[in-house]
């Protein structure tokens, strides 16, 4: 009998977390022209300014910056949130080689990566363990990556992960501004989902921006030379298709903040 280790992935997930599912789990297609447009949609504002990251991290899934989140620093508001969110961290998720790794997709297309910038409530609940099990309690951004030119604000991220390649590493990360990662255009999605890895709560508000940004075959190199096993483990395993498939709408609406 071959030995082959065999990662508990997307598809067996129901077993240990019945959510999975679930009515609001996460990713999606998104299906542009079945979007509703909501006028009644303000814009969402973010104010990454005065943020304070602290470290980077490998944590057998992707790869983590965590912001200090002990006040109103970085927020995002407006958009379909009652009030101002607290960044907590952000992380990615991406393919192989060349190809797909994005969780959402837009009319089937899939994109190389995809960026999650996860909130959480701080103005309804005390921390980030008691929002997440809240169907108000997050509110995570996703901006799409896309292979073509290098985006430089990427590289303080891609030249840091030589030092968190084992699973369980981390790395002071200090003065990161994720101001550097957006796209030109705040226009986005939004519909009322979950966290999109165990353990799988409802109670992310997605935000999903429109328009990506582009990255280098290079920088998503980097990303592909991350481990999924720590430094102790013999496998070598590396980190690439971190990113679970579109999961039933089951009767939700995607809202448009765009006509
Ligand atoms: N008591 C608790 N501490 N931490 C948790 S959940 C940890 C966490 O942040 N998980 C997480 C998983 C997936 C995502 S994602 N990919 O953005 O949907 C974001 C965040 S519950
Ligand atoms: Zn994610």
């Amino acid at each position: 009998m071959p030995h082959v280790a065999v990662l508990p992935g997307p598809s067996s997930w129901y077993k240990d977390y019945p959510i999975a599912e679930g009515a609001r789990q996460s990713p999606i297609n998104i299906a542009p022209e079945e979007a509703v447009y909501d006028h009644g949609l303000p814009p969402i504002s973010l104010h990454y300014d005065n943020c304070t990251s602290t470290n980077i991290s490998n944590n057998g899934h992707s790869v983590v910056v965590e912001f200090d989140d002990v006040d109103d620093r970085s927020v995002i508001q407006g958009g379909p949130l009652e009030n101002a969110y607290r960044l907590k961290q952000f992380h990615f998720h991406w393919g192989g080689k060349g190809c797909h790794g994005s969780e959402h997709t837009v009319a089937g297309k899939t994109y190389t990566s995809e960026l999650h910038l996860v909130h959480w409530n701080a103005a309804k609940y005390s921390s980030f363990a008691e929002a997440a099990v809240a169907p108000d309690g997050l509110a995570v951004l996703g901006v799409f990556l896309e292979v073509r030119d290098e985006r430089g604000g990427l590289n303080k991220i891609t030249d840091s992960l030589y030092m968190v390649k084992f699973k369980g590493t981390v790395t002071d990360f200090r003065d990161f501004n994720p101001n550097c990662l957006l796209p030109s255009s705040l226009k986005y999605w939004t519909y009322p989902g979950s966290l999109t890895t165990p353990p799988l709560y409802e109670s992310v508000t997605w935000i999903v921006l429109t328009e990506p940004i582009c990255v280098s075959e290079k920088q998503m190199g980097k990303f592909r030379t991350l481990l999924f096993n720590s430094e102790e483990e013999e496998q070598r395993t590396r980190m690439e298709n971190n990113f679970r498939p579109p999961q039933p709408l089951k009767g939700r609406t995607v809202r448009a903040s765009f006509k």
